[in-house]
């Protein structure tokens, strides 16, 4: 029987052609999947579709746009068994990223087509749903100076414009971490909270690695003193992110729970998924095997021959081959 979906695609995320994108997208699914397309508007957004499509009870759930589409579409998704699909078109396209799914529009159909799928964690941030981090501090002032104009005009380098001119007016706030056995005190100048994370959010990389399906979440503090530790600090999550190792700083603290309760003195902006949801305090706890998502199915093994370009080869059938064995 042939499969069906509801697709729910943004038609002004990112800077590509939408129109083409779609056409694109149907041509790859369409022989094998029944679509049920569903545009977002100004209005009516992928968080209010999704949750429309699952209460119609799709057999699953595409969303297609940039990160704000995907998160949003993900929330409504959450404790229920409809897998859901990505076709990541936006600026950043960190959920891709964090989720290891491709970010072309063929590699994504293709992976949907695939039908692979794995169970993933998800958490609840004040009662929004959270499939990547909350970010409190740093990013999330940078998310809300990179505005819609820039990032049309320069992709994803409206983050790193923004991330400098952030850095420029460097703050640090207290910040009160409370897990289910301590308190938690200290300086901070961001701290984020990962479930997942893509290499790009350096801000969660203290840990070696963020699992996602480890029922836990990972909290990251940056605390530098000053612009050029910040810069140092920063270098080093970078580095230490492409090298999977965990962070060696004194600046850098990282832990895992459940659960997190975090007040701050002032209070910071909060960001989640990469939206500004409002300021401190937050709690954020870790919803084990939250929801399913496509994934490319493995790699098949490398072939466990390969003679060609040795020196003098020649290689001739055995006419007898069965009878020699
Ligand atoms: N038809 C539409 N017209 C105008 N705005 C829309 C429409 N559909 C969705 N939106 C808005 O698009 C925003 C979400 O954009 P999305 O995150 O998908 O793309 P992006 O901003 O290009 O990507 P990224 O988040 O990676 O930068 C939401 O603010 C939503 O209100």
């Amino acid at each position: 029987m042939k499969r069906s979906a509801c697709l729910i695609f943004n038609p002004v995320a990112g800077q590509s052609d939408s129109e083409q994108d779609l056409e694109k997208i149907q041509a790859i699914l369409s022989p094998e999947i029944d679509l049920d397309i569903q545009l977002t508007t100004k209005e009516v957004g992928a968080k209010e579709l999704a949750e429309a499509a699952v209460k119609r009870g799709v057999s699953a759930i595409i969303a297609s746009g940039g990160d704000g589409t995907l998160s949003a579409a993900a929330g409504a998704v959450v404790g229920t068994d409809i897998p859901f699909g990505i076709i990541s078109r936006g600026t950043a396209n960190a959920f891709a990223a964090a989720l290891e799914i491709p970010d072309t529009i063929e590699a994504a159909c293709e992976v949907i087509l695939q039908g692979g799928t794995r169970t993933i964690d998800a958490a609840y941030c004040n009662d929004l749903p959270m499939v990547l981090l909350t970010g409190i501090g740093f990013e999330a002032e940078t998310v809300d100076k990179a505005d819609r104009e820039a990032k049309n005009r320069f992709g994803v380098l409206a983050y790193i414009i923004a991330g400098f001119q952030q850095l420029r007016s460097f703050e640090t706030f207290d910040v009160e971490i409370e897990t289910d056995d301590k308190i938690i005190k200290a300086s901070a100048a961001a701290v984020t909270v990962a479930n997942a994370a893509p290499p790009t959010s350096v801000l969660a990389q203290g840990p070696a690695a963020i699992i996602v399906d480890d029922g836990l979440l990972d909290l990251t503090i940056v605390a530098p003193a000053n612009k050029a530790a910040a810069i140092a600090a920063t270098f080093h999550l970078f580095q230490t992110a492409s090298t999977g190792n965990s962070v060696e700083r004194d600046d850098i603290g990282y832990m895992q729970a459940k659960k997190f309760k975090i007040t701050t003195d002032p209070p910071q902006k909060v960001v989640v998924d990469g939206e500004i949801v409002g300021s401190t305090p937050v709690s954020i706890e870790c919803i084990p095997a939250a929801f399913k998502i496509f994934v490319p199915t493995l790699q098949q093994d490398d072939p466990i021959e390969k003679l060609n370009g040795l020196p003098n080869l020649t290689i001739e059938p055995k006419s007898d081959s069965k009878e020699s064995i």
